[in-house]
């Protein structure tokens, strides 16, 4: 049976956009006419039960969210053979794409839009008691006008109920590594190491292997951004160094991170809208991390093709990322 076979009810498929681990995206129109992404699981992530889990989190939290810098959810049925998740349609593709295909097409003033987009989409899900964990150019779409919103709740959870720890080795803290909680400190730590990319141009951890980029994370420092950055504002590099700090409690918040990026855009920084519909503040339990300071390294060559090596399970088999470590309450 093919994807198309199971086309929801009220919905026309166009065109193929793309495809990833769990699913098939098609551009579609739906009952309003409306051109929206189509996401529908592949057979084997219903058959699989992590992976059917992992697709009807991502259904239930997309619907659940309601911000302008998060996808945006219009229908979705977290399980079942007829599983499937509308979104928004975002016609540039996610950032990957962009600094794969036309990396100068992004200006140094669009960077940081859509750095200071994605701290707002972050500062948003931390109030709401929430975490992302997977923070990554592949996870971040582009608007028109140029925007950003972040995408793949998959791994997301609310901190006070647990879930699953998760991450993409290139993007992942520490505590982490360590096999510790993930927390709000855990995706300022990969908006920090997204933003050193977008902004000085390179990677600043880079790995062959789950292992070396692990020893990377944990014991090595990139180049100042002041170097590899050089237009940037001494108080926003200052700021994204902070947010790669080893350890946990010497991160800034995501709303720090925001209010940084919009004063070396030359703006005034609001205080963040709250939005209507949004989900209310679970309670949040308190993060306990561990990460480590470590010598001085080198700076880091410029980054390798993906794909990005897969953590491994204690066992060393290579799983998907929804099953990286370990279920936490
Ligand atoms: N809202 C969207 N607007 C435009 N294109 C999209 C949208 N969502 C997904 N796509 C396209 O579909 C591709 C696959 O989507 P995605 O990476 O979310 O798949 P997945 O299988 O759920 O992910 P993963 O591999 O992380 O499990 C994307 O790379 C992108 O090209």
């Amino acid at each position: 049976m093919t994807r198309l076979d199971r086309t929801p009810p009220g919905y026309r498929p166009l065109r193929l956009l793309g495809q990833g681990k769990t699913s098939q995206v098609y551009l579609a129109l739906d009952d309003r006419g409306r051109e929206v992404a189509l996401k529908l699981p592949h057979p084997a992530t219903l058959g699989q039960p992590e992976a059917a889990a992992r697709f009807g989190n991502e259904v239930r939290l997309t619907l659940k969210f309601r911000h302008p810098r998060i996808v945006r959810g219009y229908a979705g049925a977290a399980f079942g053979p007829q599983a499937y998740l509308a979104l928004q349609y975002y016609a540039s593709g996610p950032l990957s794409e962009t600094l794969q295909l036309a990396p100068q097409s992004l200006a140094w003033t669009a960077r940081l839009r859509v750095l200071a987009d994605l701290a707002s989409g972050l500062t948003y899900l931390h109030a709401s008691g929430a975490v992302h964990q997977d923070v990554k150019p592949q996870n971040v779409y582009l608007c028109p006008g140029g925007r950003a919103a972040l995408g793949d709740l998959g791994s997301s959870y609310f901190v006070a109920q647990g879930g699953p720890v998760s991450g993409s080795p290139f993007y992942m803290a520490p505590e982490i590594y360590h096999g510790e909680a993930s927390s709000g400190a855990s995706d300022v730590y990969s908006l920090g190491i997204l933003s050193y990319e977008l902004l000085g141009g390179l990677r600043p951890f880079l790995g062959q292997s789950y292992e070396e980029l692990m020893v990377a994370h944990l014991t090595r420092f990139p180049s100042p951004l002041a170097q590899v950055a050089p237009e940037l504002p001494r108080a926003a590099a200052h700021l994204i160094e902070r947010a790669m700090a080893k350890r946990a409690p010497d991160r800034p918040g995501a709303d720090e991170l925001r209010r940084a990026l919009l004063l070396a855009l030359g703006e005034t920084p609001d205080d963040e809208p709250v939005e209507e519909n949004a989900p209310a503040p679970a309670p949040t339990a308190p993060a306990q991390p561990t990460g480590r300071h470590g010598p001085l390294g080198r700076a880091a060559p410029p980054p390798p093709a993906e794909p990005e090596p897969a953590a491994p399970t204690p066992t060393g088999l290579r799983p998907d990322r929804w099953s990286l470590f370990r279920r936490r309450k």
